[in-house]
């Protein structure tokens, strides 16, 4: 059974992709399947320099730590298939009705789950203030924050759904509902 809808979440590093995702599905339960891009990523990371994996994927600082010299060799993979580490991830998720990729960082991510799973694509956008993401644990870093896998999706403005997740924002069930929304029509 493939999925019915594939929900693309995106945004700056700590505006809550893991926060809301993690919520979402606690509220569609086995509906559901998370897909992180960055998991096979790290698999191949953590196996090729003998690091822990669970410690790479959870939100550590050990994350923090790699996420540079990830980025980088992440990068020189893509440079020849963009659509690497996205079918990787794909074809290591369950069959579920509705799928939930909680870290869409390129156009090209986006481009290739549009290519391959056409109208049943939602794309959802998180924004939060700086201060918000600030006080969440974010601290600019220098080849992390301006490069392409963080600032790609600057120019992009296509979104099906915007999030404010930061001052001023949606209550978490509002938000949850405005997501639930827009699976409507597929399920
Ligand atoms: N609406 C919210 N209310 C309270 N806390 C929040 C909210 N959104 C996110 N947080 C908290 O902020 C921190 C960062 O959020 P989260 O890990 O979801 O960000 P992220 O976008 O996944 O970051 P990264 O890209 O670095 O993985 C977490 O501790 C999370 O629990």
């Amino acid at each position: 059974m493939s999925p019915r809808v594939v929900l693309l979440f995106s945004g700056k590093r700590k505006s809550g992709k893991d926060y809301l995702t993690d919520h979402l599905q606690q509220l569609l339960k086995d509906k559901c399947e998370i897909i992180k891009i960055s998991a096979p990523i790290k698999h191949y990371w953590a196996k090729q320099n003998n690091l822990n994996f669970n410690e790479l994927l959870s939100n550590s600082d050990y994350k923090e730590l790699h996420r540079l010299e990830m980025i980088r060799w992440s990068d020189s993979i893509r440079e020849k298939d963009y659509g690497y580490f996205c079918r990787q991830a794909c074809k290591d998720a369950k069959e579920k009705p509705i799928w939930i990729v909680s870290d869409i960082r390129r156009k090209t991510d986006i481009r290739w789950f549009k290519d391959t799973y056409k109208d049943l694509v939602r794309t959802i956008h998180i924004e939060a203030d700086e201060e918000t993401r600030k006080s969440r644990g974010f601290h600019y870093k220098d080849g992390v924050d301006n490069v392409a896998s963080e600032c790609d999706l600057d120019d992009f403005h296509d979104w099906d759904l915007v999030i404010n997740n930061g001052e001023g924002g949606l209550k978490l069930q509002d938000q949850m509902d405005s997501i639930l929304a827009l699976c409507k029509n597929l399920l």
